[in-house]
């Protein structure tokens, strides 16, 4: 079977989540418009800034058609990606696309340690992945159908609802391609 897998491509960490999403065999594609959405098995949204990805989504009408994908692909958000697939983000007012049942903190991490590494178990997929974070948020507290995947001091980083995945951290920026595997298992497990 043939599995398609789209990257929301208006901002952020593009290349390299094509890159580790090609190492699953996947065929990629970037998304910037509507019509790219269509014949995709799954998407990733990547991480940057969320408050600019929202407004790019508004402005390049994308916002109700990916929400309207994401009901039925597995859909994959990192960093501002998680953000923006919370159905609560602390301190702010609405949410963006409300896909996940989860409350989330934005740069949570603090300026001392805005960015860092720290090596991580992850449920499902490795127990050392090395986990990249720059101005991460993390995860207050997750609804009852929402799987924890990943706590990294006490924090919550990576998450599973249904088909929808997410981490804190910026899975795309080392060699390490294992949650992407998990990710395209998961879109290939959906389509069967
Ligand atoms: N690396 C990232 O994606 C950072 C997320 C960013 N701090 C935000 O609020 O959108």
């Amino acid at each position: 079977m043939s599995i398609k897998i789209g990257v929301l491509g208006l901002q952020g960490a593009i290349r390299e989540h094509v890159w580790a999403l090609e190492s699953t065999g996947a065929e990629v594609a970037i998304v910037k418009k509507i019509e790219h959405l269509e014949g995709l098995d799954g998407l990733v949204i990547p991480g940057g800034e969320s408050t600019t990805m929202r407004r790019l989504l508004d402005q390049y009408g994308l916002f109700e058609p990916i929400k309207a994908f994401a009901q039925q692909h597995p859909v994959f958000g990192t960093c501002a990606g998680l953000i923006l697939m919370a159905q609560q983000i602390e301190g702010q007012k609405g949410p963006h696309l409300a896909l996940m049942d989860i409350n989330v903190r934005r740069n949570a991490f603090g300026r001392q340690v805005a960015s860092f590494e720290a090596e991580l178990v992850i449920e499902g997929v490795a127990d050392d992945f090395m986990g990249v974070f720059i101005r991460a948020p993390y995860i207050l507290n997750v609804g009852q159908d929402v799987q924890v995947l990943s706590v990294y001091e006490d924090k919550i980083v990576a998450a599973r609802q249904g088909h929808f995945l997410t981490c804190a951290f910026h899975p795309e920026l080392t060699n390490d391609y294992r949650f992407h595997h998990y990710f395209y298992d998961m879109v290939r497990a959906y389509k069967e």
